[in-house]
């Protein structure tokens, strides 16, 4: 196990951070989205991103997994910078999303959205993984993912026509098919009843294992429920960083989410 480096212990991490941003700064025609910001994600952990609206959560999430790429700073998982590379070159390396309802192909079931996912690992491209015989070996391992999502009775019918909780279970199977050592999870459960909250906040926990998460979300039950830490952003800054007993009492982040109760309405 690998000590504590110097640099580490001035921001006050328990752990050897596997990703850490360094004065991370996105702008958009000269609006900076994300302003300067440092994060420290632990190794094993499940650490959150929160902020209301317009805090920069996604523009971050974009900048840690090649999606956009950063004004100026820096990004490093482990010895390895991430900044300016490309998503499929950070995915190579161990980074992985989940993937959006959006990209699902609505007539290939999630069977075959699993094996084309496991398949795109081997870097041989899709021209030679076209042919179902040479998916076919996938076949296993794609079950097994699906099975671990809880979409094993639905693994062979159009994605389509999936419920809005399955396509979401689909998104987290595909993610996993890549196998990353950091996941990033982007607000898994908006949009969601009660019921498949909890069972995604399950899901989560049973896939965390081994594995570094990150999850931008809304729903303070989730990140109350599995996050370990809490980055909480507002106006592209980093206003407090915490375990989530610590943040939530926080007068800041009070004020954050509901406006300055002295400021004139
Ligand atoms: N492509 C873009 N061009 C211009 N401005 C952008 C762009 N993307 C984001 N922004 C701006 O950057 C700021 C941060 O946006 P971002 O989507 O990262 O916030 P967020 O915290 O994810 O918000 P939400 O919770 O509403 O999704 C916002 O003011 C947004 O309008």
């Amino acid at each position: 196990m690998g000590a504590p480096m110097a640099g580490d212990r001035e921001h006050g991490a328990l752990s050897v951070p596997v990703l850490k941003a360094r004065d991370l700064v996105r702008e958009f025609r000269g609006f900076r989205a994300v302003d300067g910001v440092d994060l420290d994600v632990a190794e094993g952990g499940v650490h959150a991103l929160v902020g209301p609206n317009g805090a920069g959560k996604t523009t971050l999430f974009n900048l840690l997994t090649g999606f956009l790429k950063p004004t100026a700073g820096s990004v490093r998982l482990g010895e390895q910078e991430l900044a300016g590379r490309s998503p499929e070159a950070i995915t190579r390396l161990g980074v992985a999303r989940s993937f959006q309802i959006t990209s699902l192909f609505a007539e290939l079931t999630p069977h075959q959205h699993v094996e084309l996912a496991l398949a795109s690992r081997t870097g041989l491209g899709w021209r030679f993984w076209r042919s179902d015989r040479a998916l076919a070996r996938f076949a296993g391992r794609a079950g097994e993912l699906l099975e671990q999502v809880g979409l094993s009775g639905h693994g062979g019918v159009p994605a389509g026509s999936l419920s809005y909780g399955s396509k979401r279970a689909l998104e987290l199977a595909l993610a996993l098919a890549l196998d990353p050592k950091v996941l990033l999870l982007d607000e898994p459960t908006a949009g969601m009843g009660v019921e498949d909250v909890e069972r995604t906040i399950e899901l989560i926990r049973k896939i965390r294992a081994g594995r570094t998460v990150i999850l931008v979300e809304h729903n303070m039950n989730v990140v109350a429920s599995l996050a370990e830490r809490v980055t909480v952003l507002q106006h592209g800054k980093v206003l407090i960083e915490g375990p989530y007993a610590e943040i939530r009492h926080d007068s800041r982040v009070i004020t954050a989410y509901l406006g300055d109760p002295h400021a004139a309405r």
